[in-house]
């Protein structure tokens, strides 16, 4: 058995979205693969310290934002490799690369180059997950007053949501659900039905989310292109990785009106339960946009809310 080797990796962002990938050179395992801009953890660093070294080492910059984001394992012929992704959304200096054969700025959903290292691929669809998921909450507030809402935060960007309506008729929920999908797919947004997988299918959504009490009796991945989770515990989300589901939703963060009998987590519990999980996790729980880079520092993909997507910021 082949040592476990690990790497730290960054996801170098710029405002419009896009990220850096370099090309492997000649004399390396893969030449001509596409990777994310890294290398191997020395003795004694961090992951976080190794990226900062590589970054300056390898393109010349200096890392000033830096966070968590996922951890992959993976078995190549050449060695046994655990990917530590940070995102890196600042630096100061020019970029200068002294190791690739090409760097190129990529969009997650329109790659343009390839093929990238075979331990990448999950990571260029995790790229592609919104930061961003509203659940409906029509029960609450009425269908027409959430299709309302929902027009508006379409219009302000939201591009994932998830269909959530406990206790509505199946008859109405259908057609709800339904209005909902027809609506997002004039924007290119994703929606994910909760539980249902057979609405899910019959309507032709993007996917379905199990709720907790699911994952322990879901054997395999349901398959649709995207499948999610609610967790609340370690366990739960190491559950939602080991069935190879698409990402994670974590909570409550902060008290709610939904649970209001559930402890909050706060950002620190919420930080050590998703360190070094291999699938993005969406931070829940009383959040709102304002919310985001506390998230994100605490290795959260991004946030979800119900209440919090509603409103006008
Ligand atoms: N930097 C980087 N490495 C990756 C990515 N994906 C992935 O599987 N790897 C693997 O992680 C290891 C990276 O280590 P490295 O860059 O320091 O080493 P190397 O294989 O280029 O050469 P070396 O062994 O001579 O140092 C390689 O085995 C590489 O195949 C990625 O996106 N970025």
């Amino acid at each position: 058995m082949k040592k476990r080797v690990d790497v730290a990796a960054g996801v170098i962002t710029r405002a419009d979205g896009s990220f850096l990938l370099g090309q492997r050179a000649p004399n390396t395992f893969y030449p001509g693969y596409w990777e994310f801009p890294g290398g191997k953890v020395e003795a004694g660093e961090t992951a976080e310290q190794a990226l900062i070294r590589e970054l300056d080492e390898e393109l010349g910059i200096c890392v000033t934002s830096i966070r968590p984001w996922v951890t992959r394992e993976h078995r190549y012929e050449h060695a046994h490799v655990r990917l530590h992704f940070f995102e890196v959304t600042s630096w100061d200096g020019e970029i200068n690369d002294h190791v690739h054969s090409a760097l190129s700025w990529e969009h997650a959903d329109r790659p343009g180059v390839g093929p990238m290292l075979p331990a990448n691929g999950p990571i260029l669809k995790a790229l592609r997950l919104p930061r961003r998921m509203g659940i409906t909450h029509a029960v609450d507030i009425g269908t027409e007053a959430q299709l309302t809402r929902l027009e508006a935060a379409l219009e302000r960007g939201l591009r994932l949501i998830q269909v959530r309506e406990p206790g509505m008729p199946r008859d109405e929920l259908a057609s709800f659900a339904g209005a909902v999908i027809r609506r997002a797919r004039e924007y290119g947004a994703l929606v994910v039905i909760n539980q249902d997988s057979g609405l899910a299918r019959k309507l032709g959504a993007d996917g379905v989310h199990l709720p907790a009490t699911e994952l322990g009796r879901t054997a395999a991945r349901p398959a649709f292109e995207w499948v999610g989770a609610s967790c609340h515990c370690r366990a739960e989300l190491e559950r939602a990785a080991e069935l190879g589901l698409d990402y994670a939703l974590l909570g409550a963060v902060r008290p709610t009106l939904t649970h209001p009998d559930r402890e909050a987590l706060g950002w620190r519990a919420f930080a050590d339960l998703v360190r070094d999980l291999p699938i993005p996790v969406l931070a829940l729980g009383g959040l709102v946009e304002a919310d985001m880079d506390s998230a994100r520092s605490a290795g959260a993909h991004g946030i979800a809310a119900i209440r919090g997507a509603w409103l006008q910021s």
